[in-house]
């Protein structure tokens, strides 16, 4: 579904993706997992053709990423970026409309599939009773449902997420990420996520991509990668590491620094 190849990209002097290469199957979950400033992001914005990479390339379903029209790229690719839809003064029902754009024809705008798209998502994403609300009274855990559902309105082979998670609680951020599984599996969509939490990156990702200083650092299966010494070696954290009861997945245990609470006392 997706390929790059040697991607290098600098801002200024300072290089920030360094011969980065990528493949993404039809149907994959693929997770990018990374310090702050490592990269994520910038890696996000050249897959979509949002930044242009210095050198490298971008195929997407086999054609250079260049090579398509911006309607045509949006009818396969939907993004969700950090802070998406910021307070924008619409409602949420006309939000999850603009995602239906790239289908927009001339003098068919808001067509009866359009329309039944909105609706599905808007279900989906347990948003319909805000529908007349202006996107920007709600929380930012709403907001970040109604951009998910826009995305997802595209009806995109391939969705991109940064920090779908963002602003959501543990209820959502599970709800969230079951709904997207439960959507990809049965419409075969292709998802590439940045996810900061690595154990929902374990649970949910079929394969994780830990960056390190702009490198792929390793990339492979949650059991591959969620091992404590390339923890250590990227986010020099040593946590401890166990096997999920139910998902058998590596999950991380995070231990404070200081000495533990021992009967009730910290010290
Ligand atoms: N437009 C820009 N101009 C200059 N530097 C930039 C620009 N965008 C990103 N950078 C720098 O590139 C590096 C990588 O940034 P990026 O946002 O890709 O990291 P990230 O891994 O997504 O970080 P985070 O986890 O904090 O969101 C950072 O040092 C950042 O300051």
């Amino acid at each position: 579904m997706l390929k790059a190849q040697g991607l290098v990209k600098s801002y200024g002097s300072r290089c920030v993706l360094h011969e980065v290469d990528l493949e993404v199957e039809r149907g994959e979950c693929v997770g990018i997992v990374g310090p702050n400033g490592s990269g994520k992001s910038t890696l996000m914005k050249v897959l979509i053709g949002e930044e242009l990479a210095d050198r490298g390339q971008v195929w997407l379903d086999g054609r250079e990423l260049s090579l398509y029209h911006p309607k045509e790229r949006a009818k396969k690719v939907a993004v969700l970026a950090q802070e998406s839809l910021g307070s924008v003064p619409f409602t949420v029902e006309e939000v999850v409309y603009m995602g239906r754009y790239p289908y927009q024809k001339k003098w068919s705008w808001k067509g009866k599939k359009d329309r039944q798209i909105v609706e599905q998502m808007m279900k989906l994403m347990g948003i319909e009773a805000y529908r007349d609300r202006s996107v920007e009274s709600l929380s930012g855990g709403e907001r970040q449902r109604v951009a998910i559902a826009k995305a997802l309105a595209q009806e995109p082979e391939l969705l991109i997420l940064d920090e779908p998670t963002t602003y959501l609680d543990i209820h959502y951020q599970l709800a969230i990420l079951d709904l997207l599984h439960e959507y990809r599996q049965k419409h075969q969509l292709t998802m590439i996520m940045v996810l900061h939490d690595l154990n929902l990156a374990a649970q949910y990702c079929d394969r994780i991509v830990m960056l390190k200083e702009g490198k792929v650092h390793v990339i492979g299966r949650p059991e591959q990668v969620i091992q404590t010494r390339f923890i250590d070696e990227v986010f020099e954290v040593k946590p401890i590491i166990l096997s999920h009861p139910k998902w058998h997945v590596p999950q991380l245990l995070l231990s404070a620094k200081r000495e533990s609470c021992v009967s009730g006392e910290c010290s």
